[in-house]
């Protein structure tokens, strides 16, 4: 292990998942909850303008964490919601919303409007509420509700794992206990980071043998709770002490960790570097060389597949990333966005629905397509300190999760 004089410790702000979740959780609770240390982001503020705009209050405290004064069930009265380009406000507060009584109106920007909604259109209707939907089927949404009746669901998963989330967060304040089945479903580990957090709050959700989850009806009680670094905005400084050869720690991501996404970490020990999750840190030291020729599966954690595809072309030969079909449904086509972005680097990429493979080879200077997808902006970041010349269209894109995105990486590597 390298010695503690040469470890940069990286700023890594809130989780953007924890930070939205524990919102509503806290939100729907009885009582005031503190939640310490939140993400202040684009989509973390349009959660929380979003929840003020249901009737919640919250306050931000000196020392900027936010005290929200919980409404002790689901919004009453009339509404309307900007949900912006926040995937997690689109899916989450409509159905919150359903589970209280009233009308309420959910928008966002077009990159949010294409994205799909209709398994969770569909299902908030069945549990009893009327969901008017915009022309392709997703956002702007008309939600009219008197309350949801819980009872028997069926939920189509595979494109995204934030429907079975919003059903989720919201079962407690149904009318009666929830059962819910998630055929095809991505993302588990989201799912599983929801489930931990229903519980903190006081919710019982329990996990059959057959992948069927039932929740219990009667709400939530407010309890403080302390929000972790962003795992999937980490492995932007672990990826960069991989190829640069150098050594970075995120305090606050141990190896209890909420969030999935910490596993990116194992998968750079498979380009070489070495890596240590600890109880309370996450350390990655990279050889400044990358080692490829190999497949690796990283549906789960495919908020990072970014990150390893962007690197992947200083690798000894070539990666292949498998199961990220659902990639294509964010911000943009993440498939056709990374391996379009590389090809323009000189890179050779080839791709097919939920695969994509790059092989090693020089690359020349290009300007990168953000695509309004702060991840593309934050993976090339990554590439750049390697590869000269690469520029970005949109470097404020990051903002989506990590305005001072740039401003860190520069204090870490520059
Ligand atoms: O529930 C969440 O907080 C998220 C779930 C994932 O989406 P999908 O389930 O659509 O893959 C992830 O990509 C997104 O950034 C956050
Ligand atoms: C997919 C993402 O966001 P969203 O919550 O909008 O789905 C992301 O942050 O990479």
């Amino acid at each position: 292990m390298s010695s503690s004089a040469t470890v940069a410790r990286a700023r890594i702000p809130g989780s953007k998942s924890i930070t939205n979740r524990a919102l509503l959780l806290a939100a729907a609770a009885q009582g005031e909850t503190l939640l310490g240390a939140p993400l202040v982001s684009d989509d973390t503020l349009a959660f929380r303008d979003g929840l003020r705009e249901l009737g919640v209050v919250i306050t931000e405290t000196a020392d900027g964490d936010w005290l929200v004064d919980g409404l002790g069930g689901g919004p009453r009265g009339r509404a309307s919601v900007w949900c912006a380009d926040a995937g997690t406000a689109g899916r989450f507060l409509p159905v919150f919303a359903a589970a209280g009584s009233g009308e309420f109106n959910f928008d966002g920007s077009e990159q949010l409007r294409v994205r799909p909604l209709g398994p969770l259109v569909g299902a908030v209707e069945a549990l009893g509420a009327q969901v008017l939907p915009g022309e392709g089927g997703g956002l702007p949404l008309r939600v009219r509700s008197t309350g949801l009746r819980g009872g028997e669901l069926v939920l189509e998963s595979g494109t995204s794992s934030q429907y079975l989330t919003g059903i989720l967060l919201s079962a407690p304040l149904m009318h009666r206990p929830l059962t819910v089945r998630a055929p095809g479903l991505v993302s588990k580990p989201y799912v599983d980071m929801t489930l931990a957090m229903m519980r903190h709050f006081g919710g019982e959700p329990a996990v059959g043998p057959d992948g069927r989850i039932q929740v219990a009806a009667g709400g939530y009680r407010a309890r403080d709770l302390r929000i972790e670094p962003d795992a999937s905005t980490a492995s932007y400084v672990f990826a960069g002490a991989a190829v640069a050869g150098r050594s970075v720690t995120v305090p606050g991501l141990g190896r209890d960790s909420l969030q999935g996404d910490l596993r990116f970490a194992e998968v750079l020990r498979l380009t070489g570097a070495e890596v240590e999750i600890g109880p309370d840190a996450t350390t990655v030291t990279g050889t400044g060389e990358l080692r490829g020729g190999f497949e690796v599966d990283m549906g789960d954690i495919s908020d990072t597949f970014m990150t390893l595809a962007a690197i992947a072309p200083l690798a000894d030969a070539p990666i292949t990333i498998t199961g990220i079909g659902h990639a294509r449904l964010k911000e943009s086509d993440r498939i056709a966005a990374m391996a379009t972005n590389l090809r323009a680097l000189g890179a050779t990429v080839t791709d097919g629905p939920d695969w994509i493979t790059i092989t090693p080879g020089p690359l020349h200077p290009a300007e990168i397509a953000c695509h309004r997808d702060h991840r593309i902006a934050m993976s090339f970041s990554v590439l750049g300190l390697r590869s000269p010349g690469i520029t970005l269209d949109d470097p404020n894109c990051v903002s989506k999760t990590f305005p001072e995105f740039h401003q860190e990486f520069a204090r870490l590597f520059g």
